[in-house]
């Protein structure tokens, strides 16, 4: 009992009794999760069952659509991220998000991983910025596939390329937690493998969650997995838990592929 106790990892994220609207659509309905730090949670579910809705509760990218509406409590580190005083680009620096299509600005490699830094000042100077670009290409794997050519356009890289620089764009702000939607959906085995060993890397740092529709990288990644069904979370356990016994025949019947 102790050592669990010990061995416990911090919540990062806590949330409780989320609900989300869109309209007249009740697309999450009462969630609760505790989301641990230097942990990979995995969101795993059937096509519509509100998996990316939860994950952008979680940086208010909800925020920009006009018919979605937020109730429940979702906490980062204690801080109600709902809170009217809470604001939400700040928030993002906290929270950092990978997207499904790689999305990198039409600039430089540089400027892309630059951007955050610098409109949230974080870098004293150029000889910081640098650090602070070269820093993030490191831990996103693409530093030395890039070093020579950091102003060339981050559009001109390859797909699997295009998603690290992403990656290292969102943790050059130095996020707490790393939100990633489906991000090797649309790679290659090659570039799909490099962005999972770095998702190995990035929950030394941080607290990642993942959506992906693929059980196997799931299993491969994460450590806690939340199954979502129509709106509703009925199972979130150990990764290999999920896996091997799950407790709810919904889950059961996901893994065993009898719907989904
Ligand atoms: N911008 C939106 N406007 C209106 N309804 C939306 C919007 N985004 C999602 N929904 C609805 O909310 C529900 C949950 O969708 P969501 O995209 O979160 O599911 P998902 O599990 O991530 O699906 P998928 O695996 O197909 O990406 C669906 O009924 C969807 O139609």
């Amino acid at each position: 009992m102790q050592d669990a106790i010990t061995n416990a990892l911090a919540i990062k994220v806590a949330c409780d009794k989320v609900n989300v609207h869109y309209g007249d659509t009740h697309a999450i309905k009462d969630v609760s999760i505790d989301i641990q730090d230097k942990t990979v949670t995995a969101f795993i579910g059937p096509s519509g069952c509100g998996k990316s809705t939860f994950l952008r509760c979680i940086n208010r990218m909800n925020d920009t659509i006009d018919i979605c509406k937020v109730t429940g409590r979702i906490e980062l580190e204690g801080d109600d991220i709902y809170d009217a005083g809470i604001d939400p680009v700040q928030l993002r620096a906290r929270v950092g998000m990978v997207f499904q299509k790689p999305n990198p600005f039409p600039k430089s490699i540089y400027d892309n991983v630059a951007y955050g830094p610098r409109i949230h000042g974080i870098a004293a100077g150029k000889a910081e910025l640098d650090e602070i670009v070269e820093s993030a290409l490191r831990k996103a794997a693409l530093w030395n596939e890039v070093k020579d050519r950091l102003q060339s356009p981050g559009t001109g890289l390859s797909g699997g390329q295009q998603q690290r620089l992403c990656i290292a764009r969102a943790i050059a702000t130095a996020p707490e937690v790393l939100l990633m939607d489906e991000p090797c959906s649309a790679l290659d085995p090659i570039a799909t493998a490099q962005v999972e060993d770095l998702i190995h890397e990035l929950r030394e740092n941080y607290s990642v969650v993942i959506v992906t529709h693929s059980m196997q990288q799931a299993a491969r990644v994460s450590q806690k997995t939340a199954f979502f069904h129509l709106g509703f979370m009925p199972e979130y356990d150990d990764t290999e838990k999920i896996f091997s016994n799950p407790s709810d025949k919904r889950t059961q019947d996901y893994i065993t592929g009898r719907f989904g």
